[in-house]
């Protein structure tokens, strides 16, 4: 039986007359990386603020590792809220030994930390000199000091390049790897893709969606076709009995659509028989973006 790790019932906060938490109910299993996806304004901080402690619910309860959130069960969780403030002209040990003092953690882990997130060889070096993304890997460096079983991040690749993404990406993969639970928010749907198992899209404070990414993945939307002579091909697809839709995408391919039940093969034999020779046949995977958008608009 699977064991939740984060069990939320009925969980309401209200700003004024905005309700930024309604009415939420959502489980968490042990060893899994969970997305809270949603637009921005979603309720997606404050109900991790409630679940940090720091944020006050109106109602509802949550449950971390079984039971009535304490003092003591919060050194279990590990958590980034929003960019920690390091001080800018010490270096990431010296930051590192404050934390380890004020989390009453003892210093010896602060190289473990720093190897963790890739920082051992810019151990010595202020703060201020670290890239975005270093900072950000600091960060987590920071929450990791105490060993929690939970790590909680709150859009954890906001502002990074690239190349920051994809670092703290494979972090994130590398610290799940590890046997922790990872709840992590983020209004970036590929992020949400790539490093999670699991999912759940608020809108306006209310789940609206929760499964599994790979389910949601699950199948495809379509074939992408090329052939030298677009217009013909164009032409000889709008008769194929199974034609839905098609569009010419951004790479000048054509996207189809055909109807569910339709073999690939059978799609290209129709098109040879036609005449036309394709130099580029390939499904179109499914994305978490379009399930997305189609969810946030099913709702308004
Ligand atoms: N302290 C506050 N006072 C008043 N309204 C607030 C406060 N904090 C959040 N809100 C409102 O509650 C709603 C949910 O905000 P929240 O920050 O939780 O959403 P979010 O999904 O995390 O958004 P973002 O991705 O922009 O951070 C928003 O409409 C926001 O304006």
């Amino acid at each position: 039986m699977a064991e939740y790790i984060l069990d939320i019932s009925g969980l309401n906060k209200r700003y004024g007359n905005i309700q930024a938490v309604d009415n939420l109910e959502l489980k968490v299993e042990k060893g899994t990386v969970f997305g809270l996806l949603g637009p921005n304004g979603s309720g997606k901080s404050t109900t991790l603020g409630i679940l940090l402690g720091v944020v006050q619910k109106d109602s509802g309860d949550f449950k971390w590792f079984g039971e009535e959130p304490t003092a003591s069960q919060r050194r279990r969780l590990g958590a980034i809220l929003e960019s920690p403030t390091f001080y800018p002209y010490l270096s990431g040990i010296q930051n590192l030994q404050i934390v380890c003092k004020i989390k009453e953690v003892p210093e010896s882990r602060i190289l473990e930390v720093l190897e963790q997130v890739g920082l051992a060889n810019r151990a010595t070096s202020p703060f201020k000199t670290y890239s975005l993304g270093m900072k950000q890997r600091l960060a987590i460096a920071s929450a990791l000091l105490s060993d929690p079983e939970i790590l909680i991040l709150d859009e954890p690749t906001n502002g990074l390049d690239p190349q920051g993404i994809a670092e703290i990406r494979e972090l994130i993969l590398d610290i799940a790897g590890q046997g922790k639970t990872i709840i992590l928010a983020s209004h970036l749907l590929d992020e949400v893709q790539k490093v999670c198992t699991h999912f759940a899209v608020l809108k306006q404070g209310e789940k609206i969606f929760h499964g599994t990414v790979a389910e949601s993945l699950m199948g495809n939307e379509g074939v992408e076709v090329l052939a030298d002579d677009t217009e013909s091909l164009r032409k000889v697809i709008g008769t194929f009995p199974s034609f839905i839709d098609m569009k010419l995408n951004n790479v000048g391919r054509l996207e189809v659509q055909l109807s569910k039940e339709t073999a690939i093969h059978e799609f290209h034999e129709y098109l040879i028989e036609k005449g036309i020779v394709l130099t580029h046949l390939a499904y179109i995977n499914k994305s978490l973006e379009k399930q997305f958008l189609q969810l946030l608009s099913a709702k308004s």
